[in-house]
């Protein structure tokens, strides 16, 4: 299998990822959380030589110039990356959440913008659908967002609410045999790329959360149009913006789940989504380690390498107990939700250790760099940048501290 390697980029990673799917059922009784399956250590072998041969090299160009890594994103869903856990029929790799946790990881270590084009179009967009859509919305609406062609959004977030996304204001009004919103959808990742969105708006205000329904809405639209995208502190290679309806109608059909279950959806859906950004600041909190660590032996100070003075030492120490500890939550809670047990309270744990780990490294990564961290030569200033928005989407730090005393409290109730 390894000899395949590399004859041309995506037929042979291709290859290696169909073959992993024979394994899935072999993590599942994982206790060793320090150690992978063999199999899961090719696949973070092979997406770790992917990212750094084709992302690394281009990171800090797409940052820049704000492009699209269309390239990149096209190769990765050759190489299935697109559709993780999508099964092998529908046209993804059929693999787990570890798995995709692992993969996350590698490709925000070489470029975080195309993390988050992954992250939204496996987790926040196929997600929802893999899980509450009948068998025709499956194979419409997943297959053809499986090769990179083609990526999803997810439309959750307005400008009025977003931490409190149960205050939705966007509507669906039924019209005979379609459905028409109105409403102002921000934030939206992946947008300005998409060929599909999941629009969540309220089918009955009296209602409140329970009076929301989750839509399919094809992408570009009649009634449906972008704002302009957003000029934002980091991962500036995906294109964020507001989603505005307009009497945008589309059949009956294209109601995900069923009516009022669009709350719920939503939930659950981040609940799984939080376990692939925290792989995704994983990835950042260890590219920032990479650097100054690597920087650490290079640069000499008052005649010997920086490395070498106890004052650096401690960050790289501190830095290296983040990323460790995270990483290990992060698995633990992939491993929970593949063997299907609750992961609510993991996830959210995962996610907010992994995001300050990211903000952490970043920080200490210009730190330890000096003048050499504050521009853009290196790339720890974009590590920095790029680090800040894992606090803030799919649930704020403060958020995820909600959702885990929630659980912890829940479990001492009595
Ligand atoms: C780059 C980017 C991409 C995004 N992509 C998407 C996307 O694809 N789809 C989507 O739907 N949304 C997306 N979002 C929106 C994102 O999920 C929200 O910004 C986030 O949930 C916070 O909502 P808000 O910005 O409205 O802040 P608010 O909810 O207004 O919060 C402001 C502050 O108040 C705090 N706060 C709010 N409520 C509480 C509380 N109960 N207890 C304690 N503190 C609280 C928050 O933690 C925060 O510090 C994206 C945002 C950004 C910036």
């Amino acid at each position: 299998e390894i000899s395949l390697f590399p004859a041309k980029i995506c037929g042979p990673l291709k290859i290696k990822l169909v073959s992993l799917r024979v394994c899935v059922g072999g993590c599942r009784g994982l206790t060793q959380l320090a150690e992978l399956p063999e199999t899961h250590q090719i696949l973070r072998q092979t997406c770790r030589d992917y990212a750094d041969r084709e992302l690394t090299p281009v990171a800090a160009q797409l940052d820049k110039e704000h492009t699209y890594p269309r390239k990149q994103i096209q190769e990765l869903g050759a190489m299935g990356v697109m559709a993780m856990e999508v099964p092998e029929e529908l046209g993804g790799a059929g693999m787990d959440y570890l798995a995709y946790s692992l993969a996350m990881e590698e490709i925000s270590r070489g470029c975080a913008s195309t993390g988050v084009v992954v992250s939204v179009n496996n987790s926040l967009y196929i997600g929802p659908v893999l899980k509450f859509g009948s068998e025709k919305q499956k194979k419409e609406w997943i297959t053809p967002f499986t090769t990179g062609e083609k990526v999803g959004c997810f439309a959750l977030s307005e400008p009025g609410n977003g931490s409190d996304a149960g205050a939705a204001s966007t509507v669906a009004r039924l019209d005979g045999d379609e459905w028409v919103l109105n409403g102002t959808k921000a934030w939206i990742t992946n947008s300005w790329d998409a060929s599909a969105t999941v629009v969540f708006a309220t089918t009955d205000k009296s209602l409140k959360h329970k009076g929301i329904s989750a839509f399919l809405v094809p992408m570009p639209h009649p009634g449906l149009s972008l704002g302009k995208k957003e000029d934002k502190l980091g991962i500036r290679a995906s294109s964020t913006a507001n989603i505005i309806l307009e009497d945008c109608r589309v059949p009956v059909d294209n109601m995900l789940g069923p009516r009022g279950a669009g709350f719920k959806i939503a939930m659950q859906t981040l609940d799984s989504g939080r376990i692939g950004i925290a792989a995704q600041a994983l990835g950042i909190a260890q590219a920032s380690l990479d650097c100054a660590a690597d920087y650490a032996h290079k640069r000499k100070a008052f005649g010997a390498p920086i490395g070498k003075l106890q004052a650096v030492q401690f960050k790289l120490a501190d830095m290296a107990l983040a990323v460790e500890s995270a990483r290990l939550l992060t698995w633990k809670a992939a491993l929970l939700r593949d063997s299907k047990k609750p992961y609510i309270k993991e996830a959210a744990m995962a996610k907010l250790a992994a995001s300050e780990a990211a903000t952490l490294c970043a920080h200490q990564a210009i730190q330890i760099l000096g003048g050499m961290g504050y521009v853009t030569d290196m790339p720890a200033e974009r590590h920095y940048r790029d680090a800040r928005i894992t606090e803030i989407y799919e649930g704020t730090s403060e958020i995820q501290r909600l959702v885990i005393a929630g659980q912890v409290l829940k479990e001492y109730q009595l």
